[in-house]
């Protein structure tokens, strides 16, 4: 964040009472309904209910403008490094993007393979026909497939193979997961785009011993009970996997950003090709609208920058997504994904230390069930926090109750209450965003899902940190990997670890344990 100038600006209109006050910022300007409107082809957005006015959105454009957005901007889509710890180039626009031969490859594979299945040329390893697919991934390899599968697949009138989804490897899940399936008929797919997650490979090795224990598993040309996705076809291959049943991916398209590639083949097989395509289609008219519109009709950047307002000026750390409808369910949580592992970072592109926080807690839940949870603290809680209510215009009953309680949330929040009885009174003043989807279609899901990703692209630009890597990460699993081999080889007091993680490890270990007592 570089201007200092336009940063004391930003610093003292943030401390300024009329800013934190919606009342007041409404009677300045009965209009805000009007002029705070952003507007794409499916999405319509109301930052009315914010602390900020125009001037501080003025400010915020030209501290976008300071960050250089619009050459950052570029550099994405030109493919030039912009993950600068890996050095490599983001790739996942040019997955939808008609013009670039990434999207004809990678949509001619998934819709060849799909063609395949579908047609009954490829049997599972019992020589059955496929009528159920499951998908063996976590992260990036699970949450963004997830989401739109279950946005769409009600949409469907073919009948389309189901899909089940399994991410963790808990024994509950799994043994849950082979109840619910008739596995002669059943593909399964390995799913990660490293293929060395170690959660993912054990659930391969459980599905594989699961398969192999059942009598007329022969798996050969044409008869496959398992395929994979992924960027390293070599290690999918020594697992056993035959070449014609592995999709690949480039290594330069990052696991949070790879719903495009073939990382969405639950998509195809739960809502199919077309919708897939529709689904590319609607990212990329987003693609469009993020070059090319001005900032101040920009929806991506527009939402970055309140953010940045919210979290840096304000200093709000929580953050919280509200869909009101069950088809968005899981965009809390694919959302919590894309910014906390993207923006969770504390090292500037050049390395040094940043002085500013950057990502906020992302939480959230269906609005509805939310409501009847930790809304009362929205609404009598003392803290404030960004919101973001997102809706889909729809003309049946249940959803109009939805989308009515939904709009009444964001009133009161707002409006608040006097009551007589003071501890019945809401103070108001709480803000919101309202979101709304103009319509619940794979195009829709399209340039909503790509505007959150370069909403957080446009926040890493400003807080000048690298969105596409997570080194982070890395250490709870090494520490992980480390106990694993310790408590195998009896050796766990060499391990540089805390007493008390010490006495929790040997109150689980099996051979440490203290027996039960009846
Ligand atoms: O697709 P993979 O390589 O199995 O990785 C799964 C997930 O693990 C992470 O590396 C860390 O959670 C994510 O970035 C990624 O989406």
């Amino acid at each position: 964040m570089h201007d200092p100038s336009l940063q004391r600006l930003l610093t003292r209109a943030a401390a300024s009472p009329h800013i934190r006050d919606l009342r007041q910022l409404w009677s300045h300007n009965p209009n805000r309904h009007r002029q705070f409107i952003y507007e794409t082809d499916a999405l319509y957005l109301d930052l009315s209910k914010n602390w900020v006015d125009a001037d501080v959105i003025e400010q915020l454009q030209r501290l976008a403008d300071s960050c250089r957005l619009k050459e950052a901007i570029d550099k994405l889509f030109n493919g030039e490094v912009v993950n600068s710890t890996e050095q490599s180039a983001a790739g996942h626009t040019t997955l939808r993007d008609p013009n670039h031969p990434n999207y004809h490859r990678n949509l001619k594979a998934m819709c060849d393979l799909a063609d395949r299945i579908e047609r009954g040329d490829i049997k599972t390893a019992f020589g059955k026909p496929v009528k159920q697919w499951v998908n063996v991934g976590i992260g990036g390899s699970y949450l963004g497939p997830r989401l739109v599968v279950e946005a769409l697949t009600e949409l469907q009138s073919e009948s389309r193979i189901p899909v089940h989804f399994t991410a963790s490897v808990d024994d509950s899940l799994i043994n849950q997961l082979f109840n619910t399936i008739d596995i002669e008929h059943c593909l399964f797919c390995i799913s990660s785009k490293s293929f060395g997650t170690v959660e993912t490979l054990m659930n391969a090795g459980a599905i594989e011993r699961k398969l192999k224990s059942r009598s007329g598993y022969r798996p050969q040309p044409g008869q496959s009970s398992l395929m994979a996705i992924t960027a390293h076809t070599d290690k999918a291959r020594r697992l056993g996997i035959p070449d014609d049943m592995i999709l690949n991916f480039d290594d330069s398209i990052g696991g949070r950003f790879s719903l495009w590639s073939a990382i969405g083949f639950p998509i195809v097989m739960a809502a199919g090709q077309t919708a897939f395509k529709q689904l590319l289609e609607g990212a990329h008219q987003m693609d469009v609208h993020y070059k090319q519109t001005p900032w101040s009709r920009n929806l991506p950047v527009m939402m970055a920058l309140m953010s940045v307002w919210y979290r840096n000026y304000m200093q709000l750390s929580a953050y919280a997504c509200l869909p009101y409808d069950a088809r968005l369910r899981c965009l809390p949580q694919w959302l919590q994904q894309l910014m906390m592992e993207s923006t969770g970072k504390m090292h500037s592109n050049r390395g040094d230390v940043i002085q500013y926080p950057t990502a906020p807690w992302v939480f959230g839940d269906h609005g509805q069930l939310s409501q009847h949870a930790f809304f009362q603290a929205f609404h009598q809680g003392l803290d404030a926090l960004p919101l973001d209510f997102i809706g889909v215009v729809d003309d049946s009953p249940n959803q109009q109750f939805l989308l009515y309680n939904m709009l009444a949330q964001g009133a009161a929040l707002m409006q608040g209450k006097e009551e007589d009885n003071t501890m019945a009174g809401c103070p108001g003043n709480k803000p919101s965003t309202t979101l709304l989807m103009k319509r619940m279609d794979a195009r829709a899901i399209g340039e909503l899902l790509a505007m959150y990703e370069h909403m957080v692209y446009t926040q890493s630009v400003i807080w000048d940190i690298n969105c596409f890597d997570q080194p982070g990460v890395e250490l709870g699993k090494s520490l992980a990997r480390d106990i694993q081999d310790c408590v195998a080889n009896d050796s766990l007091n060499q391990l540089n670890l805390d007493p008390s993680t010490k006495a929790l490890i040997n109150q689980v270990n099996p051979k440490t344990k203290e027996p039960k007592h009846d």
